[in-house]
């Protein structure tokens, strides 16, 4: 029958999506053989899959980013990754892969080039509006690149979990507001909505914070001196309620963030992370906003004003547009693709 073997990962925003389409092949309504991962020694993907028992193996082989730096990095990392393309290629053949899903990032590089060497179909998840680098490298030689940006992707549902759509509803006017500043935080939402704050107050708009773990005791303090009262958090594994209670949001454009506001059809302005590789967030972020289904500006743009003047507009109009934009059940179309692999190899 062969496996589905799923690859990738480095930063949460990879593994991510391997973890939501995993997810789809095991709750699939017709189940399959467990899938293999295979990712890196380096960055999260130990702590995110070393004991995950979905998976029916689980290799973490030395891999390190080519891009970025200098030509003897490149050369060490270059050496690095040869080991570990031979060690993919006896992994997928032990394990008699039928297709690999690759999601992008240094982690994914030794499984999907060796799924090339050894024509093994390759499927590619790209998570933003500008692909990553060894994302960009593979396309041509694989068989499907799945992209919610791109119209000609042959799914375009981003995988989301179905909860953001379950309590999706239309927003007309902006009765709460939710600043939220990414797994890290950031300081430019931080700043912008304490600047904002007695504003807030004084039309009755209440406030939702997520301040970043290291920001969180001065963000309270700051809304503290102030005597504006706001719900101020870390980090939080309720982002969905979250979601649903706001009316408005002020937002990192990173890739699951946005799929899941736009899910919710929660109207947001963007503020792009600046440094994000390509600028990948700003277009993300655009992609949407030229749809007229959100808005966004660079942080070097933002002005207190410039919000206060987006929550007076009608939201129904972006609110309505995200909903029936956005497609759902992403994760088991895709689990579905992969398992349509099985045993053609
Ligand atoms: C700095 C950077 O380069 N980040 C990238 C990284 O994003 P990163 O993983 O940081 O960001 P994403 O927006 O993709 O995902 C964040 C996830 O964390 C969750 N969350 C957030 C805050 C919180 O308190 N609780 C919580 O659960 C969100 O609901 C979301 O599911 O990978 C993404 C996908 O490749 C890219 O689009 C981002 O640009």
């Amino acid at each position: 029958m062969g496996s589905i073997v799923m690859t990738g990962g480095g930063t949460g925003g990879h593994l991510a999506i391997v973890r939501a389409v995993k997810e789809g092949l095991v709750t699939s309504e017709t189940p399959t053989a467990p899938p293999v991962y295979i990712g890196s020694t380096g960055g999260q993907d130990r702590r995110w899959f070393e004991e995950d028992s979905d998976f029916s193996r689980r290799y973490f082989l030395p891999s390190r980013g080519v891009v970025n730096q200098g030509f003897a990095g490149k050369i060490a990392s270059l050496r690095v990754l040869a080991r570990s393309v031979m060690q993919a290629r006896s992994i997928l053949k032990e394990q008699k892969a039928s297709v690999v899903f690759s999601v992008g990032g240094y982690s994914a590089a030794p499984a999907a080039i060796a799924a090339l060497l050894t024509g093994i179909p390759l499927v590619i998840h790209e998570q933003n509006a500008v692909p990553g680098t060894l994302n960009r490298l593979l396309r041509p030689y694989a068989k499907a690149f799945l992209s919610s940006y791109d119209p000609e992707s042959p799914i375009r549902a981003y995988p989301v979990k179905s909860v953001f759509f379950d309590k999706a509803r239309v927003r007309s006017e902006a009765k709460t507001i939710l600043f939220l500043g990414g797994s890290q935080g950031a300081a430019a939402i931080n700043e912008l909505a304490l600047s904002l704050a007695r504003d807030l107050r004084e039309r009755g708009i209440a406030i939702l914070h997520q301040a970043g773990e290291r920001h969180l005791e001065r963000v309270r303090d700051a809304y503290r001196e102030q005597g504006v009262e706001a719900e101020v958090f870390g980090f939080s594994d309720k982002i969905p309620d979250y979601m649903a209670r706001a009316d408005f949001a002020v937002a990192r454009a990173g890739a699951s963030t946005l799929w899941e506001l736009a899910a919710n059809g929660l109207p947001t302005l963007f503020v792009p992370y600046p440094y994000a590789a390509g600028d990948h967030q700003y277009h993300n972020a655009r992609f949407l906003a030229e749809r007229r289904l959100a808005w966004v500006l660079r942080e070097s743009e933002l002005e207190p004003g410039k919000v206060l003047d987006l929550l007076k507009q009608d939201l129904s109009i972006p609110s309505r547009g995200l909903i029936e934009f956005t497609p759902r059940d992403g994760a088991r179309e895709i689990a579905g693709l992969l398992q349509s692999y099985l045993g053609t190899h």
